[in-house]
C-alpha cells in the first residue's frame, strides 16, 4: 500500500458536487471486478462505460451494447470496488423518452449498486434528465462529442469549433445542470470551449478531449494502461505500454512451455 500516495476518500454526490473549483476530480472506466478493486482506492468516480462494446466486446462503436451487458458489467465492478462511487452509462436506445429512461433506471438500481447513471444529450434531452432527478435517479450528464451519436452524425466530431456552436454547448450544459444532473461530461470539446462551459454551470464538468479547465478527467482504462492498440486518438495518454508488457510476457511463457522449463520443480505437487 505504501507506494500508493493519495488522499482517497469515499465518494458521495455532496463530495463531488464541493470539488466544482476545488479537487480535481479523477475518474477512471473499468468493465470488471478485477480491474475495479485495483482502482477503488484511487479514482474519485468509476464509470462502467459503454465504451465497453468497443474495448470488451470487440465492436466498432456503442451503440450495440443492451441494457443487460451494461449491468453483468456493472455488478462485476460494484463486487470489485464496494467502496467507489460507481456510474454506469445507459446504453444507446434505452432513454429514447422519459417513461423508458425511468422503467430502465429502476431496474439498473434494483439490479446492481449503481450510484448513478450516465445519459448523453443536451437541450435536446433535458427532459428526460429531469425526469430521471425528479424520481430521485442520480444522473451524470454527457455533452460536446457524444459517441452514441456517431452513426446518425456519421462520425466523431470535435465540438466547440464555431461561436455558434460553443454557444450551443453552454446551452446544453446549462439545460442539463438545470435538470438536475450532479455532474457533466464534456467530450471531445476545444479546450477554450470547454473552459468556458465550466465556468458558465456550477455542477463540476468531467473532461476527456476538452482540455486541462474543466473540473475532472476521464479516460477509458485500457487506453490509458496501453492495451488498446488500435485506438490511439490525440487525447489518450499512454501510462503503461500494457499491449507490449502483456506480449512479452505471454512469449515468455510460451517459450517456457516449449523448452520444459515451466512448471519447474517448485511449481508441481
Ligand atoms: N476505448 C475507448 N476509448 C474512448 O475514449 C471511447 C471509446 N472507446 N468508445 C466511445 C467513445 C468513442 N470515442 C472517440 C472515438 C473516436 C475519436 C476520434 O476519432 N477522434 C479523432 C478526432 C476527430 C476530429 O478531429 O474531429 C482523433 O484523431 O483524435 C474520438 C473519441 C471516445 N470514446
Ligand atoms: C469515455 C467515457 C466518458 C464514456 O462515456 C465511456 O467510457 O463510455
Ligand atoms: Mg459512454
Amino acid at each position: 500500500m505504501s507506494i500508493i500516495k493519495n488522499d482517497y476518500e469515499k465518494m458521495n454526490i455532496t463530495k463531488i458536487k464541493k470539488a466544482k473549483n476545488n479537487k480535481k476530480l479523477t475518474v477512471i472506466t473499468a468493465y470488471d471486478a478485477l480491474f475495479a478493486k485495483l482502482f477503488e482506492e484511487i479514482a474519485d468516480i468509476i464509470l462502467v462505460g459503454d465504451s465497453l462494446n468497443m474495448s470488451f466486446a470487440g465492436e466498432n462503436d456503442t451503440l450495440s451494447a443492451t441494457l443487460e451487458q451494461m449491468i453483468y458489467h456493472t455488478k462485476a465492478v460494484c463486487k470489485g470496488a464496494k467502496n467507489s462511487f460507481v456510474v454506469m452509462d445507459m446504453p444507446f436506445g434505452t432513454y429514447n423518452n422519459e417513461t423508458q429512461a425511468l422503467k430502465n433506471a429502476v431496474k439498473i438500481y434494483q439490479e446492481t449498486n449503481a450510484a448513478a447513471v450516465k445519459v448523453e444529450g443536451g437541450e435536446n434531452r433535458a427532459h428526460i434528465v429531469k425526469h430521471l432527478t425528479l424520481n430521485s435517479v442520480a444522473v451524470m450528464g454527457h455533452i460536446g462529442l457524444m459517441p452514441q451519436y456517431v452513426r446518425s452524425e456519421g462520425g466523431y466530431k470535435v465540438r466547440g469549433k464555431t461561436k455558434e456552436d460553443v454557444q450551443q454547448l453552454i446551452s446544453d450544459a446549462k439545460a442539463i445542470e438545470e435538470a438536475g444532473a450532479f455532474c457533466l461530461v464534456i467530450e471531445g470539446v476545444m479546450s477554450e470551449a470547454a473552459k468556458k462551459i465550466t465556468e458558465a454551470i456550477n455542477i463540476p464538468t468531467i473532461g476527456i478531449g476538452a482540455g486541462s479547465d474543466t473540473d475532472g478527467q476521464v479516460l477509458v482504462w485500457s487506453d490509458m494502461l496501453g492495451f488498446f492498440e488500435e485506438f490511439k486518438p490525440k487525447f489518450v495518454r499512454h501510462y503503461l505500454n500494457g499491449a507490449e508488457l502483456i506480449k512479452e510476457s505471454v512469449n515468455q511463457y510460451r517459450n517456457d512451455v516449449q523448452n520444459k522449463t515451466f512448471p519447474g520443480k517448485e511449481e508441481e505437487y
